[in-house]
């Protein structure tokens, strides 16, 4: 291996390392599994691309019956033969673009969300190789593209939109506008998948982003359950109110 490759390999490997001891500490494990919800995971797909990490993320089919076009993660709802989140999260990244789960070496879930339909969707973060080549499936994804991990605490274009959910939780939802050189094309990311990119660069990077959030960063963890629960809480009274 030539001095340079060595380099830059190493470069990577304590980006990587760095990344990886803050995630283990926001590991959430099962700790929300039990939750009575249909549930789907999430891949957050992280790899080091230029001295940087960077974030995998696709467009949805414009065939899809549910949000086409929007921008997600790999993923999908829990099926009976997964074992945990973290199956799921990996057989639709496999099913969607191609990646083979030996090729992900899976670091952490994060603490979930919940979608428009009321899943409990867990994010599952794993690195990839930077040499990764997608193979969306047109049935499901129609671009796939990876964006600079740090734009989502320093965003070139972005606004916030007051949200109210159906069961009446208050909170903001980030919007990312994403110019992307290498596909001369412009992202939206926003809504969930906002919302989890966020959280990721949140704790990746330890620092104040450049507009405001609903977290208290000094402590980011408690705070993100805290946040999650009181949704839950919201969504838990509503339906015993619809009894
Ligand atoms: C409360 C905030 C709400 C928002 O944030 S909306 C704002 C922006 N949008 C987002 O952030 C996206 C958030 N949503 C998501 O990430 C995903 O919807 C979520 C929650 C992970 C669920 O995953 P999905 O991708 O919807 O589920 P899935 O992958 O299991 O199935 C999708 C549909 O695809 C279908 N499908 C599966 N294999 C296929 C194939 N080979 N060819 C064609 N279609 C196929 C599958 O049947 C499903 O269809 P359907 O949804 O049941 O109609
Ligand atoms: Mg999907």
């Amino acid at each position: 291996m030539a001095v340079a490759e060595r380099e830059g390999e190493q470069e990577r490997n304590s980006i990587k390392e760095r990344a990886r001891l803050r995630l283990r500490e926001c590991d959430v494990g099962d700790k929300f599994s039990s939750l009575p919800l249909p549930k789907a995971s999430v891949l957050l797909p992280l790899m080091v691309r230029a001295g940087k990490l960077h974030l995998l993320l696709t467009v949805r089919s414009m065939q899809l019956r549910r949000s086409p076009g929007e921008v997600c993660f790999p993923g999908g709802k829990s099926e009976a033969i997964d074992k945990d989140e973290i199956d799921t999260a990996l057989r639709e990244a496999k099913e969607e673009v191609g990646l083979q789960p030996e090729n992900v070496e899976v670091v952490c879930r994060l603490v979930p969300g919940i979608d428009k339909m009321n899943h409990l969707v867990t994010p599952v973060v794993g690195f990839i190789e930077d040499t990764f080549q997608a193979i969306p499936n047109p049935g499901e994804v129609s671009h796939v593209f990876v964006v600079p991990l740090e734009y989502f605490v320093k965003p070139l274009n972005y606004k916030t939109l007051p949200y109210k959910t159906s069961s009446g939780y208050s909170s903001r939802m980030h919007c990312f506008t994403y110019d992307d050189d290498e596909h001369k094309m412009s992202f939206k990311i926003w809504g969930l998948t906002a919302h989890f990119a966020l959280f990721l660069a949140l704790v990746i990077f330890g620092k104040r982003p450049t507009f405001e959030v609903d977290y208290d960063l000094d402590n980011l963890i408690s705070s993100s359950e805290n946040n999650f629960m009181n949704l839950y809480a919201s969504l838990y009274e509503r339906k015993k109110s619809n009894l």
